[in-house]
């Protein structure tokens, strides 16, 4: 089996972030929220996703926006995290393999648990 390399370019970011959202668009859990729920515009949504990543991953400073507040409204809970992280993990774990490749998924998991916990406050208050 060739050895992976791993993530050092724009191409590799492109690579991943396609990649990743052709399984999200697949999924029967996930594909509801971004097509039939939040209307995504694919369009403009990968390349803020390839900029988010960019500046994540590879320091170029290119993301300036807030990605939590995108996520409060949507019907989402730990279930969606998991497939989501499940899936970012796969298409990593596919296609590269290093330092960058292992710090794209801790980043993943990061955020995915912060966004969770602050939705999950959110819809617990909410009710009251
Ligand atoms: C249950 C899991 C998730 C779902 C269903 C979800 C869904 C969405 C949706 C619907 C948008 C708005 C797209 C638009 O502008 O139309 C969005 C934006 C975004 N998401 Fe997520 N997301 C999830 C998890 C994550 C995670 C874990 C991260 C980070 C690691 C992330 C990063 C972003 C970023 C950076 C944006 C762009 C915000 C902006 O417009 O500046 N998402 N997401």
């Amino acid at each position: 089996m060739p050895t992976l390399a791993d993530i050092h370019t724009e191409a590799d970011i492109k690579l991943l972030i396609d990649s990743f959202y052709d399984k999200v668009n697949q999924d029967e859990l996930l594909a509801p929220i971004f097509n039939g729920v939040a209307h995504v515009n694919w369009a403009t949504h990968l390349p803020t996703m390839y900029d988010f990543w960019s500046s994540l991953l590879l320091g170029t400073g290119r993301y300036r926006g807030r990605p939590f507040p995108k996520h409060l409204p949507l019907p989402v809970d730990a279930t969606h995290f998991q497939r989501w992280l499940t899936l970012f993990r796969a298409t990593v774990d596919e296609h590269f393999a290093g330092p960058k490749a292992d710090e794209a998924k801790q980043r993943a998991l990061s955020i995915a648990t912060v966004f969770e916990y602050r939705i999950r406050q959110y819809n617990s208050l909410s009710i009251l």
